[in-house]
């Protein structure tokens, strides 16, 4: 089952997609995501100059073999380009053997765990009162769980937040990085606040979540982390930049807030400390920046030794192939905790077929042979890439902040 053909499709219905399309001489296709939010065009020089060519005449069925060749081989290990690239191919090599065989992807992974699989929704509001409107809304709808994020009083823009009620928040909502204005201060004085609406509204069976994007230093994390103990998160996600894996053990001896990590992440070696001492309790890497299925497997593997489960990233700017490869993987996976759902707009879903079905707040996966997303290529060309950049963060005194 050779290798014919390997190339990318870039694509901008809303916002830009990278699909890579591998195809073997039998006329079997496969696709997979690469798509870096603001960084896509690196992945596409990176197969289309270095890997692709390489892979042409490859025995698609040898997946771990052509991991292995792209990963050791490349000399220049890990890093969110790299891997990226590496999961785009290794998804795509899945989604081939599974249509050989003839199975949906879950089963080639070892069989369903799970009837359907729990998701998580953002609500967002530009204060406390708007975003308890969109927790009703999606509660209505069936949701279980939500993430709730909230403007705070005095800062101008924040991260994570949709520009208008009942819309949606664009993670690349600029051509070039917008400048934000951000204060610890009046964050930590605020979030308490609306986990004590949210609870006093909806009661304590609903689940919580809460997204830090990275803006806090440990001992501030940690104090976040105890404030809001009273309201019983399901998590609290990207607490701290996490180069240096020792911060989360501060927090952690700090806060019985459960802790999710590594929506930036792409390696089992960025959670390695963190996941052998127990620091973090959710792994946030998609398939798609960590070297797709035949690497998170093993995060997962290593992850369930200590208690650890999954809440993949789930957000806009991964395209419905990674969602729909996602929903396999969460389907099989013994150590599931939540799948974040952020749903595509409908020209996207036009561009990109699938036959998961969403009821309830969860995901049902589908039956079709491989993950069961496809491309329409021609409507992709009819939206061409655009520039587009993730905000930058400064303190209120001018100075770059981690965002
Ligand atoms: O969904 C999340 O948890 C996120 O933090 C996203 O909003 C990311 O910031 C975005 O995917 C970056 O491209
Ligand atoms: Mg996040």
């Amino acid at each position: 089952m050779k290798i014919e053909q390997a190339y990318t499709i870039v694509c901008a219905p809303g916002r830009n997609f990278v699909t890579l399309k591998i195809v073997t001489e039998d006329g079997v296709y496969g696709i997979g995501d690469a798509t870096l939010n603001g960084r896509e065009m690196a992945v596409v020089a990176y197969l289309e100059e270095h890997v692709l060519p390489a892979l042409i005449g490859r025995d698609a069925s040898c997946i771990e073999d052509i991991w292995q060749y792209l990963y050791r081989g490349a000399y220049w290990r890990r890093g969110p380009v790299t891997m990226a690239a590496i999961g785009a191919v290794d998804v795509a090599l899945w989604d081939i053997k599974a249509k050989v065989a003839n199975m949906p992807l879950y089963q080639l992974l070892g069989g369903r765990s799970r009837e359907r699989v729990m998701t998580y929704a953002h609500c967002t509001g530009k204060d406390i009162d708007g975003c308890l409107q969109e927790v009703e809304r999606h509660v209505a709808q069936g949701y279980r769980a939500v993430r709730v994020q909230a403007g705070i009083p005095g800062i101008p823009t924040i991260y994570g937040v949709a520009k208008r009620e009942g819309e949606r928040y664009e993670p690349a909502d600029s051509e070039l990085p917008a400048e934000h204005v951000w204060s610890t201060e009046k964050y930590l004085n605020h979030v308490p606040q609306l986990f004590a609406a949210v609870r006093e509204q909806f009661g304590h069976d609903l689940h919580l979540l809460h997204d830090v994007h990275h803006r806090l230093t440990p001992i501030e994390a940690a104090r976040l982390g105890k404030a809001v103990e009273p309201y019983h998160l399901f998590w609290l996600e990207d607490c701290v930049p996490a180069e240096n894996q020792e911060s989360l053990r501060l927090i952690r001896e700090h806060t019985t807030t459960p802790l999710a990590i590594g929506e930036v992440f792409n390696s089992i070696h960025d959670y390695r400390e963190m996941i052998q001492n127990q620091w973090i309790d959710y792994i946030r890497t998609p398939l798609s920046h960590g070297g797709g299925i035949t690497h998170m497997r093993r995060v997962a593997d290593f992850a369930a030794l200590y208690h650890i489960r999954t809440g993949f990233h789930g957000p806009t700017d991964l395209s419905p192939v990674c969602l729909g490869a996602a929903i396999h993987f969460d389907s099989w996976v013994p150590n599931f905790g939540i799948q974040e759902y952020m749903p595509h707009d409908d020209l996207t879903l036009q561009v990109f077929s699938h036959d998961f079905r969403f009821e309830d707040g969860h995901f049902i996966v589908g039956e079709a042979p491989g993950h069961g997303v496809d491309i329409d290529e021609s409507l992709a060309a009819q939206y061409p890439w655009k520039r587009a950049s993730l905000p930058v963060n400064r303190l209120e005194d001018g100075t770059l902040w981690h965002w």
